[in-house]
């Protein structure tokens, strides 16, 4: 143990130079590399993954496949070696297919899990950087942040207001809080570790700094937690639903193939002929390839919304996304820029412009038009001073490599935007943050959350004394102050004074401001006794600020399609209710009528008030994240399907009950990212509305090629089925119809998965989440299509049959052939809801790329003379082709006949429902 703990009780100087580090500068990149190469990888070992031959071997498991193996061993053994061959050789092929397929779903699974891997702010050779946790290595030096999950075994060098949770590793859930002193011995249990923070753990409060001193399986978690469950289940709904019904299908199949093996011998067919088609017929039409369709649809679709800036990390929810009903959006950073600019600044009673834009430090501070001197206006400058040092952004200037960067793009801020909003302002009075920090040491911080909404810090100055300085909320930090400060004198805040300040406020709100006020307070030598919670009381006021963060430009058309696409959207935010207000209405939120409720609102609602009122809401104000779990199950109260972003720790469980939560990518914390569903890559609202749309479209594409495979599927059955029943001859021999399957499961129905989505996609309302996957058309094309080509095939072959009966093989290749192409031109119908000529071809090139390759390998089956007798096939003349061209395209047309008839057979249907 003493080797494990002995950092507890050293010196943080000890410790670096244990690791050879400069707490100041971090590790150099080099000596980095070199560590990461000898110490390897921060990471857990993960469990076996399986196989890629144990994926192969898993494509013949299926029950039929193997009848259908040991079948054509027999008859392989009986002597007819060329069928047995290439049935088996057929087999293969579709498992190879199957397997191919697997593999390809499976790649972009781990690609999409490499794309959500945690990451960590280092410093490396005197910079912040980010990397990815894996590269961390012992000596870092990592920044930690609330809701960040603590990516290696750290000491702590810094810890400001910091609490942990350690349940993870000591089952303890009350966060504990830590410190960066030493301990004065080594050995006390991990719980007791305060100045230690352990991989795996997440940080609820607070900030600080640590040394990194364990990575990857020297880590405490890494000895506790041997292995890591490797594979994330492929699962979703829709896949357990298609798995329940593969199992019925699977049993009318049986049932079917059995009927027809059945009717076949009883009309005098051979036995032993009947069982082999029956089992290759059984074969074909189990459509035991649905689940790994559906995989691939639903990985392909997660790669386009990758492109989309949408990172899915629970497969599940790209269905869900379709029948979203709500969007609850954020409104900093999501439905804006999170570009904050501060434009006005209120102090001493004056209302002064900020004139400047971007973060570019020049500007002038505007008094009714006429410039001000900041020097001369006290008020002014202590707001300036508290502004900048109660701040922990940054401030730079872009080092110039080229004289390229424009400068406006020249400045950029490292932290919080409001904060660096407010350091560009303090720069462009000439206080600049290195000049202020010479005069100021921080002694303390008492971190912002958005529980307290404001922050403080302690500093001592210079010449001696120390003092507080408070920034945050207007509303809030006001109930704080007891004093003002006017012409540099402290006097009391009077009623009048309040009314003022806050009338101020609504009215700089009304604007789309988002504001800031700044207090102060002086500490003397008795305040060191207080407690932390008493600090920021009894404050100074000083003024407010007002600063301009523009809606982002691209949302306010994302809000109206949702509109359209029946989806409402509803802003939550912490800011001030006049200012998400004046925000919502420019981006059409809210609505004339709509409701506003703010945080307090809700906290004197009963939830069956709320639950009453809760489809009026368009903007929430002012509300903590607790607030947003509340929202979140009164909508799903109210039968919405709910999707709900946040970023903070706290929004966690908002985010885990939302239907679809979903986390920021460049703000969110690492916690809010594990408990999401979607991750917006871009922090953008418009990408929500991107997935929801893809949402849609994968789920659409699942449907059309269910109603292609499953169609087909009828058809072969029913061709056989018919033939047997009309006491034909076998219309097609097994190794037939084993290629019609091969051929129509392939390539056709993968082109379908990536089917580009239907014009009116986002018109339609969101789909009900109970909905069966047949419903909207999907069950009346399959049976109408499957009935249709059945007969029609069926037909070909009779009209053949019936002009020469003693050429049987002619027959049959005419019926292969209809098959084949109806379900090729069957493919183009499932694109749309409506009619086959609502889609042109060209929109999906895979497709008809996928259709000519199937069609070019009919032909060569039939017209390749040494494949002829493997497939029993002979050259067609022209008009048994004419024949095949119409009997494959009359069921398109006869169905889109019926389909003329189906509102009809619907009314009447509703009629006898009513009556
Ligand atoms: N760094 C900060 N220091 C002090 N006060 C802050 C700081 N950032 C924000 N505030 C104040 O706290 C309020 C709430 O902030 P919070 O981060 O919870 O929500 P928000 O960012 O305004 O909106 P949203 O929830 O839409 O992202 C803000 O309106 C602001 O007045
Ligand atoms: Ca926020």
């Amino acid at each position: 143990m003493s080797e494990r703990a002995r950092w507890v009780d050293w010196e943080i100087e000890q410790v670096a130079a244990h690791f050879q580090v400069d707490l100041e500068r971090g590790l150099s990149d080099k000596e980095a590399k070199d560590r990461l190469k000898q110490i390897g990888p921060n990471q857990l070992a993960e469990g076996e993954k399986a196989s890629w031959l144990s994926l192969f071997i898993e494509q013949f498991k299926d029950f039929m496949v193997l009848v259908l193996l040991v079948a054509t061993l027999i008859s392989g053994l009986l002597g007819e070696y060329t069928d047995a061959i290439a049935i088996i050789a057929i087999v293969l092929l579709n498992a190879l297919l199957g397997f191919i397929q697997e593999v390809r779903a499976e790649k972009s699974l781990s690609a999409l899990k490499k794309l959500s891997a945690p990451t960590a702010k280092v410093l490396r050779e005197g910079a912040w950087v980010q990397v990815n946790a894996v590269e961390l290595v012992p000596g870092d030096v990592i920044r930690l942040e609330s809701g960040d999950r603590i990516p290696a075994d750290i000491r702590f060098v810094k810890a400001e207001g910091l609490y942990v949770e350690e349940s993870a590793l000591t089952g303890e859930s009350v966060a504990v809080t830590k410190q960066s002193a030493r301990l004065p011995q080594a050995e006390v249990p991990l719980g007791d570790r305060k100045n230690m923070g352990y991989m795996g753990t997440m940080v609820v409060r607070g900030n600080g700094l640590g040394v990194v001193v364990h990575t990857g399986m020297s880590t405490e978690m890494g000895r506790i937690a041997h292995l890591l469950e490797s594979t994330e289940t492929m699962d979703t709904p829709l896949k357990r639903r298609l798995e329940q019904l593969g199992k019925v299908l699977i049993m009318v199949a049986l049932l079917l193939t059995a009927l027809v093996v059945f009717t076949g011998i009883l009309h005098g067919q051979d036995a032993y002929k009947m069982f082999l088609a029956g089992v290759s017929l059984a074969v074909a039409a189990i459509p035991e390839g649905l689940p790994a369709i559906v995989t691939i649809a639903l990985a392909l679709g997660v790669q386009r919304m990758i492109k989309r800036q949408a990172i899915v990390r629970k497969l599940p929810s790209v269905e869900t996304l379709g029948c979203a009903t709500v969007i609850c959006s954020d409104k900093t950073g999501t439905l804006t820029q999170n570009k904050m600019t501060v434009t006005h600044i209120w102090s001493e009673g004056k209302l002064i412009r900020v004139s400047g834009s971007g973060y570019v430090p020049e500007g002038e501070f505007q008094l009714a038009g006429e410039r001000v001197a900041v020097e001369k206006w006290p008020g002014l400058r202590r707001l300036l001073e508290v502004a900048a040092l109660c701040n922990n952004a940054q401030l730079l200037q872009k080092t110039e490599k080229n004289g390229l960067i424009k400068k406006k793009e020249a400045w950029m801020i490292h932290g919080d935007p409001t904060e660096g909003a407010l350091l560009v302002a303090a720069a462009k009075a000439g206080l600049d943050k290195e000049s202020l920090v010479a005069e100021w040491t921080r002694v303390k911080e008492i971190p912002f959350d958005s529980e307290r909404k404001m922050m403080s810090v302690i500093l001592s100055r210079r010449g001696g004394g120390s003092m507080l300085f408070c920034k945050g909320a207007p509303d809030v930090l006001l109930g704080r102050c007891t004093h003002l400060l006017e012409q540099g004198r402290k006097v009391l805040l009077t009623d009048a004074k309040r009314e003022q300040i806050l009338r101020q406020n609504e009215e700089l709100a009304s604007m789309a401001l988002r504001n800031l006020a700044f207090a102060y307070r002086d500490l003397d030598v008795q305040s060191a006794s207080l407690k932390e919670w008493q600090y920021e009381q009894q404050l100074v006021f000083v003024g407010l600020a007002g600063l301009i963060d523009p809606p982002r430009t691209e949302v306010k058309e994302a809000i109206r399609v949702c509109k359209q696409a029946g989806i409402k959207t509803v802003m939550i935010t912490g800011d001030h209710q006049t200012t998400a207000v004046a925000i919502a209405r420019e981006l059409g939120i809210k609505r004339a009528q709509g409701l506003t409720l703010t945080g307090q609102d809700l906290y004197n609602m009963s939830d069956a008030e709320f639950y009453k009122k809760v489809n009026e809401v368009d903007v929430y104000a002012r509300v903590s994240p607790e607030h947003k779990l509340r929202i979140v199950k009164a909508l799903q109260q109210a039968g919405h399907v709910v999707a709900m972003t946040g970023d903070g720790v706290n929004d966690a469980p908002a985010i885990k009950a939302a239907d679809i939560g979903i986390a920021m990518g460049i703000t969110g914390t690492d916690v809010s990212k594990e408990a999401s569903s979607l991750i917006l890559a871009d922090d953008n609202f418009s990408t929500i509305v991107s997935a929801v749309e893809e949402g849609r479209n994968i789920y659409e594409n699942i449907r059309k090629f269910i109603s292609y495979l499953l169609a087909s599927n009828v058809g072969e059955i029913l061709i056989m089925f018919l033939a047997m029943l009309a006491g034909f001859p076998l219309p097609l021999v097994p190794i037939q119809i084993l290629w019609v399957n091969l051929v129509t499961d392939g390539l056709p129905a993968m082109a379908l998965g990536i089917d580009p989505a239907e014009e009116n996609t986002m018109v339609r309302s969101p789909r009900n989440p109970r909905e069966s996957v047949f419903a909207r058309g999907v069950g009346w094309k399959i049976v109408t299509r499957g009935l249709l080509i059945g007969a029609c095939s069926l037909l070909a072959f009779w009209v053949t049959y019936m002009e020469a009966p003693d050429d049987l093989v002619r027959a049959q290749t005419v019926a292969f052939a209809t098959l084949v192409f109806s379900q090729l031109v069957y493919v183009f119908d499932c694109r749309s809801q409506g009619t086959i000529f609502q889609r042109t071809p060209s929109d999906n090139i895979p497709l008809v790329l996928a259709v000519l390759s199937s069609a070019l390998l009919l032909l060569a089956v039939i017209y390749y003379a040494p494949l002829q007798p493997v497939f029993h096939t002979v050259p067609l003349g022209l008009r048994e082709w004419i024949l095949v061209l119409v009997t494959s395209t009359l069921p398109v047309i006869l169905a889109g006949i019926l389909d003329l008839l189906r509102p009809m057979a619907n009314r009447a249907k509703r009629l006898v429902h009513s009556s």
